[in-house]
């Protein structure tokens, strides 16, 4: 379970408040406008970001006191967070050991979980000798490798086209499936959100609401999530959002 309680975060004169709960296992999408402050929710959670009160707390363990590479949780940005003098393979070691010496073991759980992402013959080459869409795997491999309980997705697929975009979501859900961890993912698409998500944390007007049941929320957003996704609260379906074509029954 994990619980933000009584937590504010202020960036000069930006400020967020976030008093909520997920249960362990949620799938939960984060959604808002622009400049909202979702990266911001996942950076205060991931230990980047400083809170200004309140506690993150995962099973009870408070998170504020660890520092961001000893907290349980991977986080995933759009640029992939890879190391560009460093091959595929110690990328996906560093989540393992960041002096990069494996034991025999270690270097096993390295090449399966390349094989896990389809990358096993790629192990060897450098991020820019990868499309976007392998950069994404090996991203994704370090993270699987890392078997944290929470995983944070900060839109780390929006570059990709909707092919590769809808396989990436594809693996990350086996990979839940496998980990049973909790996932928080921010992303502007609402159809990436129904694809892997469960629920919804709303962030807008400085604060990260708490969890509501995802599908309904799309169906009848409230007027800041309305405007975002690019309709209008009771619009005739013909005026939603090109692409946003869900049915509500
Ligand atoms: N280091 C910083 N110092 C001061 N303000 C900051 C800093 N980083 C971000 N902000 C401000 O905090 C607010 C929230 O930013 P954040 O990146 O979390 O928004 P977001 O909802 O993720 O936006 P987007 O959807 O555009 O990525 C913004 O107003 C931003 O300008």
């Amino acid at each position: 379970m994990l619980q933000l309680d009584g937590v504010t975060i202020v960036q000069g004169d930006f400020r967020l408040e976030a008093d909520l709960t997920l249960e362990s296992g949620a799938r939960v999408a984060v959604l808002g406008p622009s400049g909202a402050g979702k990266s911001t929710l996942l950076g205060a959670i991931a230990g980047f970001v400083p809170l200004s009160t309140g506690r993150v707390t995962l099973d009870g363990e408070d998170l504020s006191t660890l520092a961001p590479g000893a907290r349980p949780l991977s986080i995933l940005f759009q640029d992939n967070n890879l190391f560009p003098h460093l091959s595929a393979a110690q990328n996906v070691a560093l989540g393992l050991r960041p002096s990069l010496r494996l034991t025999g073991t270690e270097q096993e759980k390295v090449d399966a979980a390349l094989e896990r992402v389809g990358l096993e013959l790629l192990g060897g080459r450098r991020p820019a000798q990868l499309s976007g869409g392998q950069q994404s795997r090996v991203a994704l491999a370090r993270a699987l490798l890392r078997r944290r309980p929470l995983l944070l997705l900060d839109e780390p697929f929006a570059a990709l086209g909707p092919a590769l975009k809808t396989e990436m979501l594809a693996l990350v859900r086996e990979i839940l499936n496998e980990t049973g961890a909790m996932l928080l993912m921010v992303t502007h698409d609402p159809e990436d959100a129904r694809a892997i998500a469960s629920q919804a944390i709303v962030v807008t007007e400085g604060e990260a609401a708490r969890p509501a049941p995802l599908a309904a929320l799309l169906d009848n957003p409230p007027d800041a999530l309305a405007s975002y996704l690019g309709r209008r609260r009771g619009a005739e379906p013909n005026a939603a959002h090109e692409g946003d074509d869900h049915s509500a029954g």
